[in-house]
């Protein structure tokens, strides 16, 4: 049986970049950038004058004279006019570009303004610049701004339309059908009969994954093994990238996966994983078809191997080809304090569901849920990560420092 970090070996070892497509910059947020963004123009475009008020030569303040006569007004928006006489002022705004002549901006709340007159009430600074945002300050022109591989945020999508990228190519999202499977199953609008429950495995999943930007379908299969072989031969010829199933990959006589994905040329890469919860995880992929993640259907268990495998499986194949460093997204957990003391007997790596708080030193402290097992889907209300405890030792104590998975 595979270890969890072998097991993710495997699951990265199939993901292979998606193609990429061109979308308007208000629909690229939360997307992966598949191209390089650079500076049109330096950062900022000129000299800009980074307070209201006057600018005047330094020269002069320092020599100096303290009042100086208004030649004109500069807002911002308007073409810029020089300063012609280096002993009178140019009001100026926020904004504007500063005039030629002048070196230094002097406050309105530091001069006294009377009759087309600026006096200084402030002593002059030991050098010129002062509320002055130079050109090129921040970037030059040609200066790489965003690489593939970048997720669009807010600042990334200011930056994307300061350089006028009014569309921009990005990668596709990752077309997954998630299919709960299971008679006991009835939809979110049904009265479940005493001996059914509504299926809610499938809506966490599609959750999770389009956290991570997937465009999700949901499908819902009995057990009866000849419709569940029509779906699933429906499902894994309708071109998506992943087939997600829930339930029915244990050893029960309903659990038909594992032998119905290989009797549809689903290649087995691996079925069992030293975890708990999880163990029971089925891997495989389709020669020209899609990779298929069969989840054990444990609510608990199928929401964590969600997010310990199928999510950094998305993740990789959301990184363009050329993205600077693919591994970066996904590769290292965070590091986190327990805050009780964990047993843990079998010899399995073991997955606790986690509240992530921050102490007064700024150390991450995981303090476990009270979970009853991987069936209490309600125990995982207000988890936000799940520490990673290996299989050894048997006692985990308050204090100790383990992996966390962000959720
Ligand atoms: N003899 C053994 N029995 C079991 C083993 C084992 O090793 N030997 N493993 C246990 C573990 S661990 C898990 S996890 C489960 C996984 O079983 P399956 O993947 O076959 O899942 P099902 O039997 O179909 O369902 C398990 C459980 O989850 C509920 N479920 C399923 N899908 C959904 C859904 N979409 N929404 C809500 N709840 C769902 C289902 O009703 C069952 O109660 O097997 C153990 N057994
Ligand atoms: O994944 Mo099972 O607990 O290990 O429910």
């Amino acid at each position: 049986m595979l270890t969890p970090a072998e097991a993710t070996a495997r699951v990265l070892a199939t993901a292979r970049p998606l193609p990429s497509e061109t979308v308007s910059l208000p629909h690229a947020s939360g997307r992966i950038l598949a191209e390089t963004l650079t500076a049109d123009r330096d950062f900022p475009p000129f000299n800009r004058v980074a307070m209201d008020g006057i600018a005047i030569t330094y020269a002069a303040w320092a020599g100096g004279q303290t009042a100086f006569a208004i030649q004109h007004a500069q807002y911002a928006g308007a073409p810029p006019r020089p300063l012609l006489s280096p002993h009178q002022a140019v009001e100026v705004m926020t904004g504007a570009v500063l005039p030629a002549g002048t070196d230094v901006v002097v406050r309105y709340e530091d001069i006294l303004l009377h009759d087309n007159r600026a006096t200084i009430q402030i002593p002059p600074p030991v050098a010129p610049g002062v509320n002055i945002h130079h050109q090129a300050a921040d970037r030059r022109v040609g200066d790489a701004l965003l690489r593939p591989g970048t997720r669009l945020g807010p600042a990334e999508l200011a930056v994307a339309a300061t350089v006028g990228a009014a569309e921009l190519a990005v990668t596709r999202p990752a077309r997954v059908a998630v299919v709960s499977t299971g008679d006991e199953l009835v939809g979110i609008h049904e009265t479940p009969l005493p001996h059914q429950i509504r299926r809610s495995n499938a809506y966490a999943l599609q959750a999770l994954f389009g956290q991570d930007g997937a465009d999700v379908s949901l499908f819902h299969l009995p057990d009866a093994l000849d419709k569940l072989r029509d779906g699933l031969t429906n499902i894994l010829g309708a071109g998506f990238d992943a087939v997600v199933l829930s339930g029915a990959v244990s050893k029960g006589r309903a659990d038909h996966l594992p032998g119905l994905l290989r009797e549809l040329h689903v290649e087995e890469i691996f079925h069992e994983v030293q975890q708990r919860p999880g163990k029971p995880l089925w891997f495989g992929a389709q020669t020209g078809g899609p990779v298929v993640f069969g989840l054990p259907g444990n609510p608990v268990s199928t929401f964590i191997t969600a997010c310990r495998y199928v999510r950094p499986w998305l993740r990789a194949c959301q990184q363009p080809a050329d993205a600077a460093d693919a591994s970066a997204a996904f590769a290292s957990p965070a590091l986190a304090v327990l805050t009780v003391d964990i047993q843990f007997k079998p010899q399995l790596t073991h997955f606790v569901p986690v509240r992530l708080t921050v102490d007064g030193e700024g150390r991450r402290l995981a303090t476990p849920l009270r979970v009853g097992g991987s069936g209490d889907l309600a125990g995982l209300v207000g988890a936000t990560a799940f520490l990673e405890l290996p299989p050894e030792p048997v006692g985990f104590a308050a204090g100790s420092v383990w992996p966390t998975w962000a959720l």
